[in-house]
């Protein structure tokens, strides 16, 4: 499997290079260059294999030979150490838990799967390499958490100062080790721009090895297609089509989705829930792409304003709007009507939601108001003690907390400021 820069102006790369470069020389996002299709019998009967089983035929082709068989089931075996239980809401509505994992957000499967990859490959190296990661809440956590203590790996997180949870800020800012936060007076779009920038200097690259651990990496995004598989995988057959709608913000997440779609799985419609950061759903009125910059919201980790993946999304659908309208459907959720929904799940079936479910939630529903025969699913893509406040100040309900977040409550928080791209450069220099 070779992988190609979507801005198409650099050499085809191996998953090592892909990896290890994060970005393409050209600033493009590595895409694979097919897509394996699984073979039926597989996937009819995804029920019977273990979700390290699934992991290794669904991977597998994308690290091709730059990772042995045997040292790929070890790295899914760390990776997917626990569960991802799908729980019913309704008669047609389930949720998908994605929030069991040391970091209690979906991240924890790509960035311990990066990690993991990063030091089989730096096994043997002398040089340091530099990840360099902009988090607008749950990635910054989750890296840090999956990079810690490992050897010859430096870790640099970019959030925006005062727009993250408490607790996620706890998690990437208390640490330390090889693991440093920046806390940037601006909003994640800011962040994301200065580690674009970062790629892109020459000077720069001359002197650090840098690669990025958001899901522009593919060993962060392609993992991400593992949730769909094991959603199928608990349900009794025969599953049928079912319909995701996935909270959204970088977009990697849906994109990953669609990736697991493209190679058999029968996902027959995806939404992509955002808040009021609303780039896709406008384009996908419009077709006009039009990225305005982020505000900040209740679910902060979707404060995304120019979401990197959607490049990705495009190219799976070949550019074609048509296509990609029959495929995709976006709606846009305000504050307020994230919290009645939260309030609203919990009244109706006693469940609580983060607001980043609740948003996915709010698409599910407003897509079945339209296609009342369909049954979907929406990943709940954080737990909702990572946003202690906002969840019992809208459900008046305590939320006793787990093991991982009580131990980072008591540490010290460490983080530098900064607010323009040559205070990074000259941190990541010295
Ligand atoms: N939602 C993210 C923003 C970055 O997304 P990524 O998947 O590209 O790392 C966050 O929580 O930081």
């Amino acid at each position: 499997m070779k992988y190609y820069s979507l801005n198409r102006k650099a050499p085809k790369v191996s998953y090592r290079t892909a990896v290890i470069n994060g970005i393409a020389p050209d600033g493009g996002l590595y895409f694979p260059e097919h897509l394996p299709v699984l073979p039926k019998s597989f996937i009819n009967k995804l029920d019977r294999y273990s979700s390290v089983e699934i992991g290794m035929e669904a991977m597998a082709p994308f690290v091709h030979k730059d990772i042995p068989k045997k040292e790929l089931e070890s790295i899914l075996e760390k990776v997917l150490d626990f569960d991802f239980p799908l729980v019913p809401i309704d008669a047609h509505i389930s949720t998908l838990e994605l929030f069991h994992g040391p970091t209690m957000a979906f991240k924890d499967v790509g960035a311990r799967f990066m990690a993991l990859s990063l030091g089989y490959f730096n096994r043997n190296e002398e040089k340091e390499i530099t990840v360099l990661v902009a988090t607008s809440g749950d990635t910054g956590g989750a890296v840090a958490n999956g990079f810690l203590g490992v050897k010859g790996v430096n870790v640099v997180i970019l959030y925006p100062d005062g727009k993250v949870s408490d607790i996620q800020e706890r998690q990437l800012t208390t640490l330390g080790q090889n693991i440093k936060a920046l806390r940037v007076q601006g909003t994640f779009d800011d962040c994301q721009r200065m580690v674009k920038k970062a790629f892109a200097d020459k000077t720069l690259k001359g002197s650090v090895q840098l690669t990025s651990a958001n899901s522009i990496n593919v060993a962060r995004w392609l993992p991400q297609m593992l949730y769909y598989m094991l959603a199928y995988h608990q349900k009794k057959k025969p599953a049928g089509e079912l319909v995701f709608s996935v909270p959204s913000g970088n977009f990697g997440n849906i994109c990953a989705g669609m990736v697991a779609q493209k190679m058999g799985l029968p996902i027959s419609h995806f939404i992509a829930a955002t808040n009021v950061n609303d780039t896709v759903p406008r384009f996908m009125n419009t077709s006009e792409y039009d990225p305005h910059p982020s505000t900040a919201t209740i679910s902060n980790a979707m404060d995304v304003g120019d979401p990197s993946n959607f490049v990705r999304i495009l190219e799976l659908h070949k550019n074609d709007f048509k296509s990609l309208k029959q495929n995709l459907s976006s709606y846009s959720f305000t504050d307020k009507e994230t919290k009645e929904a939260m309030k609203k799940i919990y009244s109706e079936s006693k469940y609580i939601t983060d607001p980043h479910g609740a948003v996915g939630y709010l698409g599910l529903k407003k897509y079945l108001e339209s296609h009342p025969d369909r049954k979907g699913i929406f990943l709940e893509t954080a737990h909702p003690v990572k946003f202690l406040d906002v969840v019992s100040e809208t459900l008046h309900t305590d939320i006793p907390l787990p093991p991982q977040i009580e131990k980072v409550m008591n540490k010290n928080k460490i983080s530098l400021p900064i607010s323009t791209y040559d205070e990074l450069k000259e941190f990541l220099l010295t």
